[in-house]
C-alpha cells in the first residue's frame, strides 16, 4: 500500500549520527518517520536533494536578539530569519541585552510573548543569574529555561549586574538542586575592569590595547575558579564562548575527574585571529577579544579532539553607530548568527577535514541533548524534520545585501566561503529557500525535558 507522507526529501547525502549516507527521509506530523533508500509511498511535497547534503538543521546555543526592549538593534524577526538564512531551526536567547533583562517570570513572558508573534523558527530561553535575582530562578525555572546565564565581570548592561562569589556560591547551589545548567562569561572582573581604566587613563585605546586590557590569564583564571565553584556545588557548568585552548585544557581535566562541566565556542574564534581584528576594526571587536594564531590551531586541535562541545555564534549585534568611534571603548558585539554552518562548512569541512557528521554535532545535536530538547538535532527517526540543505561545493561571496539582520553588517562581509545553504526546513516546513525566506513566522517554544 503507497504511503501518503507530508514531506520528502528524495536523494540527498543524509548527515547521520553515525555517518553520511544516500538516503531519502519522510516527515509527516512535522516528525521523521522513515529513513531509506527510495522510500516508496507519495508525498504532499517532494523535495529533490540531488546533490546536496541534508545536515540537521542548526540550533544556536547562545544568541542575543535583544527583543522587546532594545530592538533599535536587532529583533527577533530579523534575528530568527539570518538564524534560517544559515541553515538554523532554533537558538536559545540571552537574557540580556533585551530590556528588560530576563530576570524573573514576568519578564520572561514578555519575551515569549514576542517569540510567539515573530519567532520563524524555534526558541528556548536563558534565564539571567545576578546579585539580584537568587529569589527568582525557582520561578523561572518553572517558566521553561533552558539554562541560566552570568557574567564574571562587567556585562556591558548595567542592570545585568556580575555574578559575585557569594551570588555563584548560593546561585550554582539552587541550579543544582533545579537540575538546570549555568553558563558563565568567564573573564576575571577585577583584571579586566582595572586594565581597562588603566588603558583609558593613558589613552591607549587602540584594538591592542584593547587585547592587552582582556590577556589570556582572565579567561583561564575564572575559568579555574568557576570549576571549583561547580565542583563544590554539583553544578552545571557550561563554559561561555570559550577562546583561549588552555581553558579548553582546564575543562577537560576537570571533565577527566568528573566534574559536570563542558565549554562553547565560536565561530569567530576558529576563524579570525588577532591580526584579522587588526585590518577588519570595530566590526570584529568582542569579549573575550579573538586570539593569535598560534591559540587558534590549538583551539582547532581541541575541536577535533571533541573537547569543545558546541559551537554558536554569540550574535551580540548593536546599532551601528556605537561601533563608530576608539576600539578600546566602543560596544563589544559580533553579528554572526547567519554565517556560523557556512564558516564551518568552510573552514571546518574543506579547509580541515572535520567530518561532516561531526559538524552535525557541533551545530545541532550535542547543544540539543546538553539541554535535554527532546526530539530535535540530529536526523533520526521520531525526531523534529529539522533539515538545512547544503550545496557543499557551491562558494559565494558574502555581501551585505544577504545579510537578515537588522543592521547588514558582519566581520566576513566580502569573505569567500565553500558550502551554502539552499533551503531550511523547520519540522517539515521550508522556512528559507534559494536566498528567501518563504514562510511566515511558526516557531514554537523549546523548554527542557528534565
Ligand atoms: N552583552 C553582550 O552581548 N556581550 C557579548 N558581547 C561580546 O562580545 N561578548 C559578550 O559576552
Ligand atoms: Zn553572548
Amino acid at each position: 500500500m503507497s504511503k501518503r507522507y507530508d514531506v520528502v526529501i528524495r536523494n540527498g547525502m543524509l548527515i547521520c549520527p553515525e555517518g553520511v549516507k544516500k538516503a531519502d527521509v519522510a516527515v509527516s506530523d512535522e516528525k521523521i518517520v522513515e529513513i531509506g533508500c527510495e522510500l516508496s509511498g507519495d508525498a504532499k511535497e517532494t523535495i529533490d536533494a540531488a546533490g546536496k547534503y541534508v545536515f540537521p538543521g542548526a540550533t544556536d546555543g547562545h544568541v542575543h536578539f535583544n527583543d522587546p526592549g532594545r530592538t533599535e538593534w536587532e529583533t527577533i524577526t530579523t534575528g530568527s530569519s539570518a538564524l534560517a538564512a544559515g541553515g538554523g531551526v532554533a537558538y536559545f536567547d540571552m537574557p540580556l541585552n533585551c530590556n528588560p533583562c530576563t530576570l524573573d517570570a514576568k519578564n520572561f513572558n514578555a519575551k515569549l510573548a514576542v517569540a510567539q508573534k515573530d519567532s520563524l523558527v524555534d526558541y528556548g530561553f536563558w534565564g539571567g543569574l545576578t546579585p539580584k535575582n537568587l529569589d527568582n530562578l525557582e520561578e523561572l525555572a518553572e517558566c521553561g529555561v533552558i539554562g541560566f546565564k552570568a557574567f564574571s565581570c562587567f556585562s556591558g548592561i548595567d542592570e545585568f549586574e556580575r555574578m559575585d562569589d557569594f551570588t555563584a556560591l548560593v546561585g550554582m547551589e539552587k541550579l543544582a538542586k533545579l537540575g538546570l545548567p549555568l553558563m558563565v562569561h568567564c573573564e576575571n572582573a577585577e583584571i579586566t575592569r582595572d586594565l581597562t581604566t588603566l588603558a583609558l587613563a593613558n589613552n591607549k585605546t587602540t584594538v591592542r590595547d584593547y587585547f592587552a586590557a582582556r590577556p589570556p590569564i582572565t579567561e583561564i583564571e575564572n575559568v579555574s575558579r568557576m570549576i571549583t565553584f561547580a565542583e563544590e556545588t554539583g553544578c552545571k557548568l557550561i563554559i561561555a564562548h570559550i577562546s583561549t585552548a588552555k581553558a579548553v585544557e582546564l575543562v577537560t581535566q576537570a571533565r577527566s575527574r568528573g566534574v559536570d562541566v563542558c565549554c562553547e565556542t565560536i565561530g569567530h574564534y576558529l576563524i579570525l585571529t588577532d591580526d584579522d581584528v587588526e585590518r577588519l576594526g570595530t566590526v570584529a571587536k568582542c569579549s573575550p577579544p579573538i586570539r593569535n594564531n598560534g591559540n587558534q590551531t590549538k583551539m582547532w586541535a581541541k575541536l577535533l579532539n571533541g573537547e569543545i562541545a558546541f559551537v554558536s555564534s554569540d550574535h551580540s549585534p548593536c546599532d551601528p553607530k556605537l561601533k563608530d568611534g576608539e576600539f578600546l571603548k566602543v560596544w563589544g558585539g559580533i553579528s554572526a548568527c547567519q554565517t556560523t554552518l557556512p564558516g564551518l562548512l568552510t573552514h571546518a569541512y574543506h579547509e580541515r577535514k572535520v567530518p561532516l557528521e561531526e559538524i552535525a554535532r557541533l551545530t545541532a545535536q550535542n547543544v540539543n541533548e546538553i539541554f535535554k530538547i527532546q526530539g530535535k538535532g540530529k536526523i533520526a527517526l521520531g525526531y523534529d524534520g529539522d533539515f538545512a540543505l547544503v550545496d557543499l561545493d557551491k562558494e559565494f561571496t558574502l555581501q551585505a545585501e544577504d545579510l537578515f539582520y537588522k543592521y547588514q553588517v558582519s566581520p566576513y562581509v566580502g569573505d569567500r566561503f565553500r558550502g551554502t545553504v539552499t533551503q531550511t526546513i523547520l519540522r517539515g516546513t521550508t522556512v528559507f529557500k534559494d536566498g528567501k525566506i518563504v514562510s511566515n513566522p511558526i516557531g514554537k517554544h523549546l523548554r527542557p525535558n528534565l
